[in-house]
């Protein structure tokens, strides 16, 4: 596949980590991406991956929120580097969407097209937030898709403590599903939308009011045992054809997740989000992915990030 990617706002520099050799055998995520997208051993099964950091806290910021995440692209690639490289396709960096000032929009805006030209591309993309406003500049490239624009039926899967469908006069990390919703309506289509992991004393009413309202399925916290949370994304997956999942690393408890802006109390145990990263792996139908909230301020040992960047290997299995 030729390297057409598109001009982001800072290049993608080179990817460092332990050196055990040049050969495949010992071949690391650092080497695996400096290689491009020349596949590893030539035979790749996969559709390559491209990853685009988003380093914005500006959602964060207007969202009352402890700021940070915009350090977060570099930290996810720092922990995703050293990691041993068992994917069966190309990883190519395509460097970062850098929101400068408080111009959060036009950050989410030149985000969106730079996914769009990816997917356009054949890339399976994934996106290092940021903050969870993220996630609408997310939306906006998988929106303008072929699969989407062509009536696939999309799903958005979002993986967190909160609905983050706070309706308020400007966009912010609180607020990027009710954005999507509208957007839908207005485009005529369903809007599919699944949290896993809600807490119940973090979301007010307003909120649990707004989630029923769009017809939002989701699941509690406290009711995600495995069993539970495979027959739930299992039900969401069956009645879409594309899928945009996004994690919230809020989602899961705060000793394996100290690193956000929000830290969970309770939490969705790692081994059960681990398990919807193989499903939906699994399912052959995820469009786009993005990984959104460490705040490698707060991060304990980079334990959030670490967390994060085994997540995403999983899901690129
Ligand atoms: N993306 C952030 N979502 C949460 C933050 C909650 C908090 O700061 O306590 C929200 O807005 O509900
Ligand atoms: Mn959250
Ligand atoms: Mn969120």
């Amino acid at each position: 596949m030729s390297l057409q990617l598109p001009a982001v706002d800072v290049p993608p520099q080179p990817w460092t980590g332990r050196f055990d050799g040049d050969g495949p055998g010992h071949r690391r995520w650092w080497q695996a991406v400096n290689s491009g997208s020349k596949s590893w051993n030539g035979e790749a099964a996969a559709k390559p991956a491209a990853l685009l950091g988003f380093a914005s806290d500006e959602g964060v910021r207007r969202n009352k929120g402890r700021t940070g995440a915009c350090e977060a692209p570099a930290a996810l690639r720092k922990a995703l580097g050293p990691l041993a490289f068992h994917l069966d396709r190309a990883v190519v960096d395509v460097g970062d969407v850098v929101v400068s000032g408080q111009d959060l929009e036009a950050g989410q805006d030149r985000l969106g097209r730079a996914v769009a030209a990816l997917l356009e591309a054949g890339h399976q993309t994934v996106v290092l937030g940021g903050g969870h406003e993220t996630a609408y500049a997310s939306y906006l490239g998988v929106a303008g898709s072929t699969a989407v624009q062509s009536g696939q039926r999309l799903g958005v899967l979002n993986l967190d403590a909160h609905f983050d469908l706070r309706d308020e006069p400007i966009p912010s990390s609180g607020t990027p599903f009710l954005q999507m919703a509208r957007a839908e309506a207005d485009a005529g289509r369903e809007f599919r939308y699944a949290v896993v992991g809600i807490s119940e004393p973090n979301n007010t009413q307003v909120l649990f009011d707004t989630a029923q309202k769009l017809g939002v399925q989701y699941l509690l916290d406290e009711d995600c045992d495995a069993d539970r949370v495979r027959d739930f994304v299992g039900g969401f997956l069956a009645g879409i054809d594309v899928l945009y999942l996004t994690i919230d690393l809020d989602v899961l408890p705060a000793a394996v997740a100290p690193g956000v802006s929000a830290p969970a109390a309770y939490g969705v145990p790692l081994h059960v989000i681990s398990a919807v990263c193989r499903q939906v792996a699994q399912s052959g139908k995820l469009l786009h992915l993005d990984v959104a909230e460490l705040n490698p301020a707060f991060d304990i040992d980079g334990r959030t990030a670490r967390t994060a960047a085994r997540l995403v290997d999983t899901l690129l299995r």
